[in-house]
């Protein structure tokens, strides 16, 4: 284990045989396929990749496995403190993989905790990957867990209201079952759910991770025994990341303490003068800090998303430039009008993303919509 600060690992992860290779930048391999004349021993590798193991040497074929994209995972899992990382084409790759490595093993019972991001809600409400859910708060979570619960799914600070879980409280209580956390929105600088007891640690990837909004994927952070089963999942379904998606998140990497601690601080202070504003009824901004606020509002939030000019009107999140959605009509729509309102996700909630810029032009904008929607 390096000597080193935890800041300076997020520059340096990934790429520490570089300097010996000749090499300053990372090589990105595009590679599909790997030759070799040896086909009996590329046999019995390809039998070692199928069952989940993988050890650095050649991939055989560019589904199974990647260089570029490995360097990425194992920069992740040392930011997380994780024996290993698998990564994928997007979060919900990544989720799914999880579920359907519980189904396989015969677990296929999920207690999930809301809010969660509205695609992962729907993914659990609809069980269309052969997977059974009880929804829980963080205090009953433990009681909803069965012979069959293979896991539990928490997000904090959650997507869109920014609540949080107790997350050590919640993983010694449903102890032994693993408990995968969401933390798209912390990232590793702000919260290290491993710490606290949690099994996985999932990542959108595609969000402050990549960090301009140019990069697509997503990434669990595990012990090597989940890992082995994730990669046996990822090689039938293919839902390998890409090898430039591996690199931009690898180059993600390095400034993401500097983005994700100065976006905070823009936030927090945004908070603060959102919950000074008469047309603003209610702010959500996490105890950990973070770059995301959500705020209820008196003006109509359809028209607001509307009237921004400098913020970005789009869903996502995470990229150095800030964007504002209305999640009930965008993030969490694909939900039905009572989950989302047992999730706590009014109609009037509005949330933003807050990227690099000047907090005094971010005000504006945001203050001068607010106005222009008011009713
Ligand atoms: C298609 S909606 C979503 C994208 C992203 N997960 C968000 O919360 O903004």
């Amino acid at each position: 284990m390096s000597m080193h600060s935890w800041t300076t690992r997020a520059v340096h992860a990934g790429k520490d045989d570089l300097a010996a290779l000749g090499l300053h930048a990372p090589p990105i391999d595009l590679s599909t396929t790997y030759p070799s004349y040896d086909v009996v021993g590329e046999a019995t590798r390809l039998d070692e990749f199928a069952e989940g193991h993988d050890d650095g040497g050649p991939p055989v074929y560019g589904r199974v496995a990647n260089p570029t994209v490995r360097r990425f995972e194992n920069a992740l899992a040392e930011l997380e403190g994780a024996e290993a990382a698998v990564a994928f084409a997007s979060g919900m790759a990544a989720l799914s993989a999880c579920l359907l490595a519980q189904v396989a093993a015969g677990r296929p019972h999920v207690v999930g905790v809301r809010p969660l991001y509205g695609t992962t809600d729907h993914l659990l409400d609809s069980g269309l990957l052969g997977t059974s859910v009880t929804w829980a708060t963080p205090e009953d979570a433990a009681s909803a867990i069965t012979a069959r619960t293979g896991l539990v799914v928490v997000e904090s600070p959650a997507n869109p209201t920014l609540d949080e879980v107790d997350l050590r409280a919640l993983t010694d209580a449903c102890a032994p079952v693993p408990v995968l956390v969401d933390s798209t929105f912390a990232t590793p600088v702000l919260q290290r759910p491993l710490e606290q007891g949690a099994t996985m640690v999932l990542h959108s990837a595609t969000k402050y991770l990549g960090g301009h909004g140019d990069v697509m994927g997503g990434v669990v952070a595990c012990g090597e025994d989940m890992a082995r089963s994730l990669r046996q999942i990822r090689f039938v379904t293919g839902a390998m990341l890409h090898p430039m998606a591996g690199y931009e998140l690898l180059r993600g990497l390095a400034t993401l303490p500097v983005r994700v601690r100065g976006a905070s601080a823009t936030a927090s202070e945004l908070a603060r003068r959102l919950a000074d504003h008469p047309r603003v009824t209610r702010v959500h901004y996490p105890s950990i800090g973070g770059a995301m606020v959500s705020f209820e509002t008196s003006a109509d939030p359809v028209a607001l998303v509307s009237a921004v000019r400098l913020i970005t009107p789009a869903v996502s999140l995470g990229s150095v430039d800030s964007l504002i959605q209305h999640p009930a009509s965008l993030t969490h729509r694909i939900m039905d009008e009572v989950s989302r309102k047992e999730a706590g996700i009014s109609a009037d909630l509005v949330r933003l993303s807050v990227g690099l810029e000047d907090v005094d032009d971010l005000w504006a904008d945001l203050s001068q919509a607010i106005v222009h929607a008011s009713r």
